[in-house]
C-alpha cells in the first residue's frame, strides 16, 4: 500500500530546489560535487535528497554508471514495444483519457505526462510544446527504457525499484544530461496489490507545477478505481467510505469478494480505510467488515434503500453500498469470448471478420475491441459520419459473449431532448401526460444482459449526462416518476462523430462522463484514408451488384479512389447502387457514363481531385507527345530536345498507355 511518508519528497521540495538553483545556493546532503567522485567512491546528489535518492545513486554507481556518462539509450524494438502495448492494453485504455485530462489541468506546455510499464519502459506520453522536443532528446518517449540500470536515478526507474511515489528534482537525477528535468512518478497498483505500471509527470526544472503530487496520485487512483470496477469476477462488490456522498466516486474504497467471501482485490483507498499495511493482503469479508458472510443477501437487499453502515476495527464507521457482481447470481454466465460468428447459410464473413479488408488502422481497432469483449470496459467509437461506427458496434456485440442477448441502439441526436430521459430510463405509470397506463421500460432495461449502443452521445443534453453517469456508476436505473431502482447489466458502446474531448473543453460534455465512457477508444479511418480502398470497393460493389457479374472500368476506379468521400461508406454504397442500376441488362462494366450526376459534379468541384501532381503529369505527357510528333516519332531526337535519356523517355511514354501503344515500333529490342 502506498502511504504518504515524510521521506517521500514532495513537489514543493522540487519547487524549493528550483528556487535555490536560481539563487545559486545548492543544498547538499554531503556537500560533495558528483564530478569530483571516483567510480569506487559513489557520488552523492548535489541537492536536497532523501534516503531513497541516496540509495538510488548508490545503485546507479553499482550499475557502473557515472553522472557524466554519455547517454546510452535502451530503446525497445518496434515489435517489443507493440508486444508491451498489447500486454498493457487494459491499463492503457483506462490511463490514456485521464493522462490527457491531467495534462489539460496543468495547462503547462513545459510538462508532459508519461505512462510506463512496471519495468520502466515508456508506453505513452501526453504533452506538447518545446519541452516535449527537449524531453525526446533524452529519450523521454514511447519505447525508451528508463530503468535505473540504464538511466541512473530517475523518477520512473526509481519507482520501478521502490514501488512508491518518488520525486526526482533536477540535480537529483544521476545522469547530468537529465538534470533539466523535474519528475514525479507514482505506481499504479493492480487490484491484487502488485504494481501494474508507473504514471509520471515530468517538467522543466524552472517550472512550478502547483499540487502536482496530489494531482498525480489522484490520477493514479482514478485509474486503479476503473481497473477494479472493470474486473468481471467475484460475487459482490463493496463500495465504502466514511462519507456516504463519496460512494460511486473514484475516491471511494472498493473491494471485490468471491463466492466464499474472500477478497479478490481492492483499491488503495480501501486498503487505507481497512488499515491493510501489507500491499498484497487479501483478507475475507468478515475480517474486513465484522459482518457474517452468510448475511450477504440481506446486506445487499438492505442497500436498495440507500447506503448501509459497516463498521471496521478500529472505527471510523463506513457507509457502504453492496452490489451483486455482473451477472446477478440468477442469470447464466456468458463471459467466455466465443469465436467469430459466420453466416450459417452462405458462409459469408460476419462480425469483425466482415469489416477487415486489410486496413491497418481498422485491424488495430478490431484487435483492441476483441480484447476487451466481456471485460466490462466501455467502448467508445469515434470516426466521421458514415465511417461504419454502428456496424463496428454491432460486430463487437455479434462476436462477443453477449451475442445471444439484445443489441439496443439509441441515436441520441435523433430523439427530442424532452423524450430522451423516458426513452433511455423508462417511466412509471402516470409519470407524465400521455404516459402509458402501466409505464414502460426504457432502452437501458431493454438492453439488460446485452449491449447498449449510444450513438451520437455528444448530442446528449448535459442534464441527462448527469443521470447517465449515475446509472453507469450504480448500475441501477430509476424510471422517470418512480423511486424504484432496477439493477441493469449492460455492455456499453458509445459513438460520436464529434471529438468528445473538444466538447468537454467547450463545456458541452461532462469530463467525468467521458472518463466513464472512454474505457477503450477506437477511431475508425475515413474512407479516403483507408489503405484497403480497392479491396473494400470490390466488396461493396459485389454487395451492390447482388450476384450480377459486374466490374469497374479503371477510369471509374481511379475517380472513386481520388474522391474524398465526405459521406464515407454510406455515400460510396449509395453511389455503387446507382451505378449498378444504371447498367443495361447486357452491360458488365461500369464506365464513366454510369457515374451518378451529383457525384460527377462533386468530383469536378473537388480541389483534391485535381492535385498538382496529376496536372503536372498530364502536362508532361502532352509535351512529350508534341515533341515526339515534331520529330516524326524519332525518340532519340525527342529525348535530346527534352534533355532526358531515351530510357527515361520510353518510361514516360509507357506511363501513358495510348502514347506507348502509338510509338511501340520505336521501342528498342
Ligand atoms: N465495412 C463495411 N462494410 C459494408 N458496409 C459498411 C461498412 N462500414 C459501413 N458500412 C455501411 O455504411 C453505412 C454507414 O455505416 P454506419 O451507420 O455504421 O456508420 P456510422 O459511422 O455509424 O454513421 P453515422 O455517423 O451517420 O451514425 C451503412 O449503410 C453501413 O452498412
Amino acid at each position: 500500500m502506498l502511504r504518504k511518508s515524510a521521506t517521500v519528497p514532495s513537489w514543493s521540495a522540487c519547487e524549493q530546489m528550483a528556487h535555490l538553483k536560481s539563487t545559486g545556493s545548492r543544498p547538499s546532503s554531503s556537500g560533495t560535487n558528483p564530478a569530483d567522485m571516483t567510480p569506487m567512491s559513489p557520488p552523492k546528489p548535489a541537492a536536497a535528497n532523501t534516503p531513497h535518492i541516496d540509495a538510488s545513486w548508490q545503485r546507479s554507481t553499482d550499475y557502473g554508471l557515472s553522472p557524466e556518462h554519455p547517454l546510452h539509450l535502451d530503446i525497445a524494438s518496434r515489435s517489443l514495444l507493440a508486444e508491451r502495448l498489447e500486454a498493457n492494453a487494459r491499463l492503457m485504455s483506462f490511463a490514456q483519457p485521464v493522462m490527457e485530462y491531467l495534462h489539460r489541468q496543468l495547462t503547462q506546455s513545459s510538462s508532459m505526462v508519461l505512462l510506463a510499464d512496471r519495468d520502466g519502459l515508456v508506453l505513452r506520453t501526453v504533452g506538447d510544446g518545446d519541452f516535449v522536443d527537449r524531453a525526446q532528446r533524452v529519450a523521454l518517449a514511447p519505447g525508451a527504457h528508463w530503468r535505473e540500470a540504464v538511466m541512473g536515478t530517475n523518477a520512473i526507474g526509481t519507482v520501478a525499484h521502490e514501488s512508491r511515489t518518488i520525486a526526482v528534482c533536477g540535480e537529483q537525477h544521476f545522469l547530468e544530461r537529465n538534470r533539466f528535468l523535474t519528475c514525479i512518478a507514482t505506481p499504479i497498483h493492480a487490484p491484487t496489490g502488485g504494481m501494474l505500471g508507473i504514471l509520471d509527470l515530468s517538467s522543466d526544472t524552472r517550472v512550478t507545477l502547483p499540487h502536482a503530487q496530489a494531482l498525480l496520485t489522484s490520477t493514479a487512483e482514478m485509474i486503479e478505481h476503473r481497473l477494479i470496477e472493470s474486473l468481471d469476477t467475484g460475487k459482490v462488490i463493496v463500495r465504502f467510505s466514511p462519507h456516504a456522498e463519496m460512494l460511486g466516486t473514484p475516491i471511494e474504497g472498493i473491494a471485490l469478494f468471491d463466492d466464499a467471501g474472500r477478497m479478490i482485490g481492492c483499491n488503495r483507498r480501501a486498503r487505507a480505510l481497512l488499515g491493510l499495511t501489507d500491499p498484497t493482503a487479501l483478507p475475507d469479508f468478515t475480517t474486513c467488515f465484522q459482518r457474517d458472510w452468510q448475511r450477504l443477501p440481506h446486506l445487499v437487499e438492505a442497500c436498495a434503500a440507500g447506503p448501509i453502515v459497516l463498521r471496521t476495527s478500529p472505527p471510523p464507521a463506513l457507509s457502504a453500498r453492496l452490489q451483486w457482481r455482473n451477472p446477478p447470481p440468477s442469470t447464466p454466465h456468458y463471459r467466455q469470448a466465443a469465436p467469430p460468428v459466420r453466416h450459417k447459410t452462405t458462409g459469408l464473413k460476419s462480425g469483425f471478420d466482415a469489416l477487415d479488408h486489410g486496413d491497418a488502422r481498422m485491424q488495430l481497432a478490431i484487435r483492441r475491441a476483441r480484447r476487451i469483449a466481456g471485460h466490462n470496459i466501455p467502448l467508445l467509437i469515434q470516426g466521421e459520419t458514415g465511417s461504419g461506427k454502428e456496424l463496428f458496434a454491432r460486430a463487437y456485440h455479434a462476436d462477443g459473449p453477449r451475442r445471444d442477448a439484445a443489441f439496443v441502439a439509441v441515436n441520441c441526436a435523433a430523439i427530442p431532448a424532452t423524450l430522451i430521459e423516458s426513452e433511455l430510463f423508462g417511466y412509471a405509470a402516470g409519470a407524465f401526460t400521455g404516459a402509458k397506463a402501466k409505464g414502460a421500460p426504457g432502452r437501458l432495461q431493454d438492453a439488460d444482459g446485452g449491449t447498449l449502443f449510444l450513438d451520437e452521445i455528444g448530442d446528449m443534453p448535459l442534464t441527462l449526462q448527469a443521470v447517465l453517469l449515475r446509472v453507469l456508476e450504480t448500475r441501477r436505473v430509476t424510471p422517470l416518476g418512480s423511486s424504484d431502482e432496477t439493477p441493469i447489466d449492460i455492455a456499453l458502446v458509445c459513438a460520436s462523430h464529434r471529438p468528445l474531448h473538444t466538447l468537454v473543453t467547450e463545456g458541452a460534455f461532462r469530463a467525468d462522463l467521458l472518463f466513464r465512457l472512454n474505457g477503450l477508444s477506437v477511431t475508425l479511418p475515413a474512407l479516403r484514408e483507408r489503405a484497403d480502398f480497392d479491396r473494400f470497393l470490390d466488396t461493396l460493389l459485389a454487395d451492390a451488384a447482388d450476384g450480377r457479374p459486374v466490374r469497374l472500368a479503371s477510369a471509374v476506379r481511379s475517380q472513386l479512389r481520388a474522391y474524398p468521400w465526405p459521406g464515407n461508406v454510406r455515400q460510396l454504397k449509395n453511389a455503387l447502387r446507382v451505378m449498378v442500376a444504371l447498367l443495361d441488362d447486357t452491360d458488365t462494366v461500369i464506365d464513366l457514363k454510369h457515374l451518378p450526376e451529383d457525384l460527377v459534379t462533386a468530383i469536378a468541384n473537388t480541389p483534391a481531385h485535381t492535385p498538382a501532381a496529376e496536372d503536372l503529369r498530364s502536362c508532361e505527357q502532352r509535351l512529350v507527345r508534341a515533341c515526339l510528333q515534331r520529330h516524326g516519332g524519332n525518340v532519340s531526337a525527342a529525348a535530346r530536345e527534352l534533355g532526358i535519356t531515351r530510357t527515361t523517355l520510353y518510361r514516360k511514354l509507357r506511363q501513358d498507355d495510348n502514347a506507348a501503344k502509338s510509338h511501340a515500333p520505336d521501342e528498342p529490342t
